[in-house]
């Protein structure tokens, strides 16, 4: 401990008005009730490809008193802001990025990110924005002749943004009203923002920071529209004046319900004249002729392919719900395990963790993190260099239409158990879970965000719907699935209606087969019902969007959320299998988890299942597995938390400390809060509003 440290310690004691706070146990106890387990050899598989990376970036971070959450529950906006660049500037330099390294292996880009994430996903974006977003579109949709912009990016001599959504459309990116006439007398683009709506709108880092932007606008090539294309495009000069250039209008959109520290913010253009080279025309180009010419001749396609960039978000986004989980838990976990209200007729309060509703609102959250950081190592964090080399290589092919589908259930399934979590945890955590210094309110508010960015997740998850649909249709025509997700899939309804559930009790139930077979049977139902409404829409709808529209409620969306927890199932088994081959200790704890994530899926998916093939014996089974499990597992979730949740000072909250001494810290951090034991500035007016003379 440093000696200012040791100082202001010595000094809190001294000057505190609380009665001297004995050392508390509880936490203690309630970590003897659990199974010992060997903790390095759980988070080194947990964290897996990403462990020695994060732990590099959490050394970082706990010794640079730069990463202090508790200094920042007081800064005003623009300190924030100023504090996220003094951090990214702190920590960025350890990954040693460049086009080179992260072409080899993107991931290196990715630990570099889940570490800050470990800290705070606002830091991390802010980061992200510019690293991935931007650096990402330049990279894969630009030409040789944009590297040096990826060179000038990965050094951070630009900071650049991304520029799709606009004050009037976010989801209908094809509909951005932004345009790019193209003047071939000068070879020129002209950026136009035609009206108030056509604003560029919440754009990360360009309100103060940005240099540079990707903007997406609708490209006209002899008063044609070419359809939406991105343009890497100087913003503001890059000097000293950090002037904006003329023809550009910037600004700030002011105060947002969380992420403070990022300045989101508007751009409009106004005759904004850039060369042809801010065209990236890695997939479309203009001859020097004057003539458009496209590798992708399918409008639509040529549109899905310009939002690549927006994959790495998505990943990330993926891994961020997985880490505010985690850290949530983590708090409200060991506060639950501390906290005491009530006892027994007799004897001492119990911790609230021993109540069997609190380990129902808190455990299966656990197991849903676990399952979705089985995803983020398998389903993505694997798999992301062969996306990005079939992505070069063919853009159209099965594996990135995969790829696509499984990020895009992934990313929303994940960032909604993310939301419902940390209100969980919020509410877990009683009136103290209120305070800042809690960090629950930062934690959950930046995840709140999370069903929205990277695609709103209602519009978003329908891309695995399509995907699921044209993978069948194929089968209409005699082809056989080729798809890795899918070899489970059933296109003869008659087979789908043959299945019947495998247990009667929740022994039975308690097997990995018989779930399996569940959830994919509840996949396979969902697609021929979906089919079906489908179907049927087309008697009464205008056209297939709209039938399509009318088949969301119950079915598509159902459809693409089972097919996401499908995924989360079997990656969570494979990170089980793998865990017990290691050790078995950790290895049965773990399957328990599966289970009751697995028996989770099932009981929120209820009123399918009972309208086709449960009855109320299973419901009964699946009820008592579930609190059977919950029970068993809370004893051993301190233990598991223990070893994979975020240092203290990392995660930074009062209730959420390893030692458990949560009403010490709290007063303590309390104490050293301005103006705590103040009169009130605004004395005055209270005296006379109380009619007493000053
Ligand atoms: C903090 C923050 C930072 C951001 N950073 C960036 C950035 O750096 N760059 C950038 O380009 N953008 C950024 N965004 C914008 C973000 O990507 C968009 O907000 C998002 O894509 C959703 O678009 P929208 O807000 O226009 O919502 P809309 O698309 O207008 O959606 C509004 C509602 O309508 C529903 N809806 C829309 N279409 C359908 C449909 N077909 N069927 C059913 N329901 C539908 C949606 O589910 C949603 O509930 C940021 C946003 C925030 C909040």
């Amino acid at each position: 401990m440093s000696s200012l440290k040791r100082l202001n310690l010595i000094e809190s004691h001294l000057t505190s008005r609380f009665p001297t706070i004995p050392f508390d146990e509880s936490l203690n106890d309630y970590r003897k009730k659990g199974t010992p387990i060997n903790k390095t050899l759980l988070l080194e598989s947990y964290l897996g490809h990403f462990y020695p990376g994060i732990m590099e970036r959490r050394r970082i971070m706990h010794e640079n008193p730069l990463f202090n959450h508790f200094d920042e529950a007081e800064l005003s906006r623009e300190a924030l802001r100023k504090r996220i660049v003094q951090q990214i500037a702190a920590i960025y330099p350890s990954a040693g990025l460049n086009y080179k390294v992260v072409k080899e292996d993107y991931t290196k880009k990715l630990e570099l990110l889940y570490g800050m994430a470990d800290y705070d996903i606002a830091l991390a974006v802010r980061l992200l924005v510019h690293l991935v977003l931007y650096t990402d579109t330049v990279t894969n949709l630009g030409t040789a002749k944009h590297l040096n912009l990826v060179d000038r990016a990965y050094n951070l001599q630009d900071y650049g943004s991304f520029g799709m959504t606009e004050l009037g459309h976010g989801s209908n990116v094809a509909s951005v009203e932004t345009t790019a006439v193209y003047d071939h007398s000068t070879r020129e683009f002209i950026l136009n923002s035609p009206t108030a709506t056509s604003a560029k709108w919440w754009i990360g880092a360009i309100g103060k920071t940005a240099n540079m932007s990707v903007i997406f606008a609708q490209l006209f090539v002899d008063n044609i529209n070419k359809g939406v294309h991105a343009f890497v495009v100087p913003i503001r000069k890059n000097d000293a004046s950090h002037e904006t250039f003329p023809g550009v209008v910037l600004g700030d959109c002011g105060k947002k319900i969380g992420l403070e520290g990022i300045d989101n913010g508007f751009i409009l253009f106004k005759n904004y004249r850039i060369p042809y080279d801010c065209l990236l025309d890695k997939f479309s180009s203009i001859n020097p002729e004057g003539k458009f010419k496209s590798a992708i001749k399918n409008k639509e396609k040529r549109f899905g392919i310009m939002i690549a960039g927006l994959v790495g978000g998505r990943v990330s986004c993926t891994s961020g719900c997985e880490q505010d989980m985690r850290n949530g838990l983590t708090i409200a976990l060991r506060f639950s395990a501390v906290r005491k209200q009530f006892s027994g007729q007799e004897g001492p309060e119990l911790p609230v963790l021993n109540y069997p509703l609190q380990r129902y609102r808190l455990i299966p959250h656990l197991a849903k993190t676990f399952a979705t950081r089985a995803s983020v190592i398998y389903s993505l964090g694997t798999n992301i260099n062969t996306f990005f080399k079939r992505l070069e290589e063919d853009p159209e092919c099965l594996e990135v239409n995969e790829f696509h589908a499984v990020l895009s259930a992934l990313k929303v399934v994940t960032s909604w158990y993310g939301i419902a979590c940390l209100q969980e945890c919020r509410e877990a955590v009683g009136g103290l879970g209120y305070s800042s210094y809690a960090q629950l309110g930062r934690i959950r508010n930046n995840q709140d965000v999370m069903a929205t960015w990277e695609g709103d997740n209602s519009v978003l998850i329908q891309q695995a719907g399509k995907f699921l649909f044209k993978q069948v249709q194929k089968t209409f025509k005699g082809q056989k699935i080729q798809a890795k997700t899918l070899k489970f899939l059933k296109t003869d309804i008659n087979e789908v209606n043959l299945f019947k559930p495998k247990f009667e009790n929740s022994e039975q139930l308690e097997n990995e087969a018989v779930l399996l077979e569940i959830i994919e049977y509840r996949v396979n139902i969902l697609l021929h019902q979906s089919l079906l409404k489908l179907q049927e829409n087309t008697m009464t709808s205008i056209d297939m969007i709209d039938a399509w529209n009318k088949a969301q409620v119950y079915y598509i969306q159902e459809l693409s959320k089972a097919y996401g927890e499908l995924i989360l199932t079997n990656d969570f088994l494979r990170f089980v299998n793998e865990l017990a081959a290691k050790d078995q200790v950790l290895g049965k704890i773990f399957r328990k988890y599966w289970l009751l994530y697995t028996i989770g899926v099932i009981e929120k998916s209820l009123v399918t299942l009972m309208e086709n093939v449960f009855n109320a014996t299973h419901v009964k089974a699946i009820r008592e597995s579930i609190m059977r499990l919950c029970n068993e597992l809370a004893e051993d979730s301190i233990q598991v938390i223990d070893a994979l949740a975020t240092p203290d000072l990392v995660l930074g909250s009062v209730l959420g400390v390893s030692d458990g001494q949560i009403y010490k810290k709290m007063v303590e951090t309390v104490e050293k809060g301005k103006r705590v034991y103040e009169k009130p500035e605004w004395l005055p007016l209270l005296l006379k509003v109380k009619g007493i003379k000053n």
